[in-house]
């Protein structure tokens, strides 16, 4: 998958009083451009309306990028989008593919012919998904009567049936409680593995990154703000790591130049230092001048990280 200067621009008509209307143009997605390499699973995360659904759409083909160049298994997707279907998959967490009032089984029968996957292939890979993501007894349920997370599961099936090459998740965990979100992410990493399907995930959930992807990519106001390493966010967010220690007894705020205490509950304290330094020498001096029961450090929390960066921080750091 391949994305050179790839750019989305929506003209949006707003209305301004009875008989006027104002012209205005949203740059959704400006002059990205990035490339996902076969079997890689990659995060693509960003605040809402940062560009994340239009960059998914634009790879479905089901909107023509206003500029720049886009492939997908060397395909144009706007330009062949029916022969670009037999090859990826997309999962839209927030609305479902499946016919709401038939029994599973039947969308995935009506899915064998409209994708005209092989009888033995189809057979193969519904078994597969049936068994993994447990999916048979309800098989001969209505969508309409399945929960969040078995409709998801069900979904996730329904985009696999024909073997793509290439899979787009949007929001894959929307809405799952813990045993479920577990059963997903579970389910996409073997799939992974074994399949060396690709992946882009797009996700609110920064477990699912966490958990799923070594590499990520973040978008805003349409532009790609960072793509690299996951422990690379941290870096590039500047953010902190915390020391937490026990002491013997109540004592004043420990003293360092390298920390600061952000926080005291009596002998515990929590100091924050800079998450890009090792942690060694700092323990060694507390250590050495205080009676220390037990330290621990905790690393930074990746929600706090980017929230950091989109208040402008990364730009700062980029620029
Ligand atoms: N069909 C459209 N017509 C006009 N503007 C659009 C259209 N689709 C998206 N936009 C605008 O483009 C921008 C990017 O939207 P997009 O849906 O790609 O964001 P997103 O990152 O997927 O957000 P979310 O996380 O909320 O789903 C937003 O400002 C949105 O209002």
């Amino acid at each position: 998958m391949r994305l050179e200067r790839v750019e989305k621009v929506f003209d949006v008509r707003r209305r301004t009083g009875f008989l006027r209307s104002e012209r205005r143009q949203v740059r959704a997605v400006d002059s990205i451009s990035f490339s996902v390499a076969r079997g890689e699973m990659v995060g693509y995360i960003g605040p809402n309306g940062a560009g994340k659904s239009t960059t998914i759409k634009m790879l479905t083909g089901i909107l023509t990028p206003s500029g720049g160049r886009l492939r997908v298994a060397g395909i144009d997707p706007s330009r062949e989008r029916t022969r670009l279907a037999r090859r990826i998959g997309v999962v839209f967490g927030q609305r479902t593919t499946l016919w709401w009032d038939l029994p599973l089984i039947d969308s995935y029968r009506l899915m064998h012919r409209m994708y005209r996957v092989p009888d033995a292939r189809f057979r193969e890979n519904l078994d597969r998904c049936v068994e993994l993501l447990e999916l048979g007894a309800l098989l001969d349920v209505p969508v309409r009567q399945l929960s969040l997370g078995q409709r998801m599961r069900g979904d996730i099936a329904a985009a696999l049936l024909h073997d793509p090459e290439v899979l787009y998740l949007d929001e894959p965990t929307i809405g799952l409680d813990v045993v479920s979100k577990a059963k997903v992410r579970e389910f996409l990493r073997d799939l992974n593995a074994e399949r060396g399907t690709t992946v882009l995930l797009t996700t609110h959930d920064l477990q699912d990154i966490e958990q799923l992807c070594s590499r990520v990519m973040v978008i805003d106001q349409g532009r790609l703000m960072y793509d690299g390493p996951l422990t690379g966010l941290h870096a590039v967010g500047d953010s902190e790591r915390t020391l937490v220690v026990d002491l013997e007894r109540e004592l004043p705020p420990i003293r360092t130049p390298d920390a600061r205490v952000v926080r005291v509950e009596g002998p515990r304290q929590w100091l924050a230092f800079p998450a890009s330094r090792s942690a060694a020498p700092l323990v060694a001096q507390i250590a050495a001048e205080y009676p220390v029961v037990d330290l621990s450090v905790r690393e930074p929390d990746i929600e706090a990280v980017i929230a950091k960066m989109y208040a402008g921080q990364l730009e700062r750091t980029l620029s």
